[in-house]
């Protein structure tokens, strides 16, 4: 016995919304049609809702092994199919580094156990994010990473870089880099070097200090042939050295989160509000604008929340001790949707596809899109449910949000991952 989803809305090629019934069986999507008979299966009403491929997000941070009061794999993963997200990608940044088989293992198996999202963990490209020595890159890929990052740090050396690109190249592992030049980050610095910073009297983090990095790996990807992937990109040097890139043939591609699309360093309150304190900082409105652009002409391939849970305590600290990092995966798919497709900056299914068949493209996963024999991944979204985001409301263990009170439409409201339903909100 299979389940139906019937009276669900799906998108066509043509990015048009068509009535369509999904018989799911075994974890698969078995058929998809105007109308399947229901003969015995369970049926599921999705009352005309948009039914989407399960969203998938390369970027998060579930905090353990190692951090469990800010996230844990379980509560992680509850956000997720809570935001409508089947499919995650973790950050190694946790306490040990996901640099070894044991840690990778340990978390295949916690995910497992949580039953909710898929989790897939990054390795890390050097042994403890320490830029010093490469991980056994070979080991890792064998133990199921989704590609090496040292997220968190950027890897400072050259050399080490060149060699990681090498090395992951030779055995078809993407190298994925969170692009910061510390040499060029002065201590303390919290807020983007610009107007904001200076008015606040406080020293600032020059884009330059990514956008360094980004240049530096298109050319060492250019010449070991590898995918290169840059994490949260926000500067419009960065955007353009990406275009150029992708113009001059290398195979680099880029994510951009929710909250460098939707805010820039003007809209950091007065009072230096903790909730606005993420790397890399809110940059300049020339530089979203040229996010927006980047995203729109397919520079920008995908859209990755960087969910960053921490305690309430942490981010107390005030902006210049408070760590980075802002919780999204609640929150992305109805901010996006009501600041870009109602507003008609982009079309629902542009979207979509950056946050699912794209992701799925270039990392070569089997899921993003609703098509017989895939797997049964997929999201019932309401597009005209309007609430206020209440972070209390969060399955996350992280409250810190810029987003709190924000009225959004389009609210996941069921997620199915391989065929389970494992949300129903
Ligand atoms: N983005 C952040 O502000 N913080 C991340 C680290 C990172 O993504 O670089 C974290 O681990 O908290
Ligand atoms: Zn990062
Ligand atoms: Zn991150």
């Amino acid at each position: 016995m299979g389940i139906i989803l019937q009276n669900g809305k799906l998108l066509n090629q043509a990015g048009e919304l068509i009535k369509q019934d999904i018989l799911i069986e075994d974890g698969v999507i078995l058929h998809i049609a105007d109308q399947i008979e229901a003969a015995g299966h369970e049926v599921i009403d999705a009352g005309g809702k948009f039914v989407s491929p399960g969203l998938i997000d390369v970027h998060v941070h579930f905090r353990e092994p190692g951090f469990e009061a800010k996230e844990t794999i379980a509560t992680g993963a509850a956000s997720a199919v809570r935001g409508g997200f089947t499919t995650v990608a973790c950050m190694p940044n946790t306490r040990p580094v996901i640099d070894s088989v044991e840690t990778v293992e340990l978390i295949l198996n916690k995910a497992e156990e949580a039953g909710k999202a898929r989790v897939i963990p990054y390795g890390s490209i050097t042994v403890r994010e320490l830029g010093k020595e490469l991980t056994d890159f070979a080991a890792l890929k064998e133990a199921g990473i989704f590609a090496l990052t040292d997220d968190g740090v950027g890897v400072q050396s050259s050399a080490m870089m060149r060699e990681a690109m090498k090395q992951a190249t030779a055995l078809g592992i993407s190298i994925v880099a969170h692009c910061e030049d510390e040499e060029l980050v002065p201590a303390g610095s919290a807020l983007h070097e610009g107007e904001v910073s200076k008015k606040h009297g406080l020293p600032g983090i020059p884009s330059l200090s990514e956008s360094i990095h980004v240049g530096r790996d298109i050319l060492l990807a250019g010449e070991a042939g590898a995918h290169y992937h840059v994490c949260h990109i926000s500067a419009k040097e960065s955007v353009r050295l990406v275009r150029d890139g992708k113009r001059a043939g290398v195979n680099v591609t880029t994510e951009v989160s929710p909250h460098h699309l939707l805010l820039c360093d003007e809209d950091i309150p007065d009072n230096l509000d903790t909730r606005w304190k993420m790397n890399p900082p809110l940059r300049s409105r020339e530089d979203r604008a040229a996010l927006i652009a980047g995203l729109k002409d397919g520079t920008i391939d995908v859209i990755a929340t960087d969910h960053a849970p921490h305690t309430e305590e942490e981010k107390a600290k005030g902006m210049e001790r408070a760590p980075f990092g802002i919780v999204g995966l609640e929150t992305a798919f109805p901010l996006l949707y009501t600041h870009f497709v109602l507003t008609g900056e982009l079309t629902l299914k542009e979207l979509v596809d950056k946050m699912t068949k794209r992701p799925a493209e270039i990392f070569n996963l089997p899921y993003g899109e609703l098509k017989e024999g895939k797997p049964a991944d997929l999201t019932v979204i309401d597009l005209e449910k309007e609430q206020a985001i209440n972070p209390d409301e969060f399955a996350s263990k992280g409250r810190n949000t810029p987003f709190f009170g924000w009225v959004c439409k389009g609210w996941p409201v069921l997620t199915i991952v391989n065929g389970q339903v494992v949300y129903n909100g």
